[in-house]
C-alpha cells in the first residue's frame, strides 16, 4: 500500500542519516517517558543489522520551554535500549559533527545535538527552501542516504523532515511504515464490518474535527473523559467541573459548544455517551452515579461501570476499533476502569486496532497490557489527528515523492 522505498529496499553498509522523534516530557532535564526510543531502536536494530554506518538526527521540545534540552542524556536511553553503545557530539551541522560522522564505521551510531538548536531547522517553510538551507546542504554529502522515521513530526515541515528528502535518496523507517499503513487503513476503511472509535481525553480541539471528518468511516463513537462530558452537557445534563481550576472543561465549552451540539444533533444515532460516571467519595474511595444523579458541583474523573460495560460491548463485536484519549484520569488507579476495560476487550477480541495520542498509549504501559495484542500502537500525537482527519503529513509526502 506504501508507496515509499523502505528500510528493505537498501543496499547494505550505507552511511545513513537517520532522522528518528524521541522528544519526550522532560522534567528536571531528565527524560520521563521512554516509549519512543523503544520504537525507534526497533528500527535502528534492523540497520545495525545490515552494518550501516548510523547517524541519528532529532529534536527536543522548542526555543523558550523548558524541554527545549540537549540530547546528551537521550544518547545514554537509546544506549540502554540498543545495548550498545551511542556516541553524541554536541554540535549539528557544524566541524565536529562533520568529524564525528567521518570517523564513523559500519555498526557505529552517533547521536547529533537537538536539530531544534540549529536556526535553519524550525521556520516552516515549503521543502524546497528548506532543502537549501545549510543544514541540510551541509550534512547531505556526507550520507549515501536518509532514513525518515519519525512519523510523529511529519506534520511538520521542518528541514529535518522534508529538506534533506528532497536532495537526498529517502527509505521510510520502521516506525514511519508501520503508523503510516495503520493509520491509513482507519481512513480507508480497509475492513469488512461494524468500526468503532472510542474517544476520550481532554482535547476538545483533537475531537471535534475528528467526528466531522470520519462520517462515512466509523459506525460508532463512544465518547467519554472530558470530551464525553461537553456531549452530555450538550445533552441536558449538569456536568462539567473545571478539575484542579484549571479552566478545562469552561473553556472548551464556550469555544466548542456549538460544535458539540451540531454534532449531537445530526448525528445522535452513532453517539454513544456515558450513561454513569464515577467520582471520588469523601472517604477518597471511588464511587459511581447514574446521570440522574450527576452534578456540576463535583468532578467526574471516569465512566461508570455500565458504560464501560457497554462500550467495550461495541467493542468486542466490531472488525477495527479506533482509541484516541482515555475514557477516564487513568494514571489514578482508582479512575482506570473504564479506559482498562476497553483497552482489555480490545487486546482480547480479534480486531484490527489503533490505539492513538500520546497519553493514552501510557496506559498500555500503566496496566500491563501486551502491545502485541494491538495491531499499532502509535507513538504520535498531532501527527495521527492530523491523518486521521485527512490532513497531509508533509513528511511522508516529502518520502513518497522520491519514488
Ligand atoms: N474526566 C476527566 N477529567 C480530567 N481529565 C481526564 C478525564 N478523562 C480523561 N482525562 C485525561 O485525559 C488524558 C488523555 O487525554 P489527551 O487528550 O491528552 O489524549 P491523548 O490523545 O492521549 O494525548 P496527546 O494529545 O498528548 O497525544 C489523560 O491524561 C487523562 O487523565
Ligand atoms: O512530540 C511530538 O508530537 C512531535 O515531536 C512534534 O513536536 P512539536 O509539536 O514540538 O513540533
Amino acid at each position: 500500500m506504501t508507496t515509499f522505498r523502505t528500510i528493505d529496499d537498501l543496499e547494505p553498509e550505507r552511511r545513513l542519516l537517520v532522522r528518528i522523534d524521541v522528544n519526550a516530557a522532560v522534567e528536571d532535564g531528565v527524560v520521563q517517558d521512554d516509549r519512543r526510543f523503544a520504537r525507534h531502536a526497533e528500527t535502528i536494530r534492523e540497520l545495525l543489522a545490515d552494518d550501516h554506518a548510523i547517524t541519528l538526527l532529532a529534536h527536543q521540545g522548542r526555543p523558550g520551554r523548558e524541554t527545549f534540552v540537549s540530547l546528551e542524556a537521550h544518547a545514554d536511553l537509546l544506549a540502554d535500549h540498543l545495548d550498545r553503545p551511542v556516541a553524541f557530539v554536541a554540535d549539528t551541522d557544524g566541524d565536529e559533527a562533520l568529524e564525528a560522522i567521518d570517523t564513523l564505521e559500519p555498526g557505529d551510531v552517533l547521536l547529533l545535538e537537538n536539530v531544534r538548536m540549529c536556526d535553519d531547522e524550525l521556520p516552516e517553510e515549503a521543502p524546497d527552501v528548506k532543502a537549501e538551507t545549510d543544514l541540510v546542504q551541509t550534512l547531505a554529502p556526507a550520507f549515501d542516504a536518509y532514513v525518515g522515521d519519525a512519523y510523529s513530526a511529519s506534520h511538520r515541515s521542518h528541514a529535518s523532515i522534508v529538506g534533506f528528502p528532497r536532495v537526498m535518496d529517502a527509505y521510510a523507517g520502521r516506525v514511519m511504515e508501520q503508523e503510516y499503513t495503520a493509520i491509513t487503513a482507519v481512513r480507508e476503511r480497509e475492513f469488512d464490518g461494524p468500526v468503532t472509535m472510542i474517544l476520550g481525553g481532554t482535547k476538545a480541539e483533537d475531537t471535534i474535527p475528528i467526528l466531522e471528518c470520519l462520517d462515512d468511516t466509523v459506525d460508532r463513537f463512544c465518547l467519554g473523559g472530558v470530551v464525553g462530558e461537553l456531549f452530555l452537557r450538550a445533552d441536558g445534563h449538569d456536568v462539567g467541573y473545571d478539575v484542579a481550576d484549571t479552566s478545562l472543561f469552561d473553556h472548551q465549552w464556550d469555544a466548542y459548544q456549538a460544535d458539540v451540539t451540531r454534532i449531537l444533533e445530526a448525528d445522535r444515532d452513532r453517539l454513544s455517551l456515558p450513561t454513569d460516571l464515577a467520582y471520588e467519595a469523601d472517604g477518597g474511595e471511588r464511587a459511581e452515579t447514574a446521570l440522574e444523579g450527576v452534578s456540576k458541583e463535583r468532578p467526574f474523573l471516569d465512566v461508570g461501570s455500565e458504560t464501560a460495560r457497554r462500550f467495550a460491548e461495541f467493542a468486542s463485536d466490531s472488525a477495527a476499533v479506533f482509541v484516541k484519549g482515555g475514557l477516564g484520569v487513568f494514571e489514578d488507579e482508582r479512575f482506570a476502569d473504564g479506559t482498562v476495560a476497553v483497552l482489555t476487550t480490545i487486546a482480547d477480541a480479534n480486531c484490527f486496532s489503533v490505539v492513538g495520542g500520546g497519553d493514552t498509549a501510557r496506559a498500555i504501559e500503566l496496566y500491563d497490557l501486551d502491545e502485541a495484542e494491538f495491531s499499532q500502537v502509535s507513538i504520535a500525537g498531532g501527527a495521527y489527528v492530523r491523518a486521521l482527519t485527512g490532513d497531509p503529513l508533509v513528511g511522508v509526502e516529502a518520502l513518497e515523492r522520491e519514488q
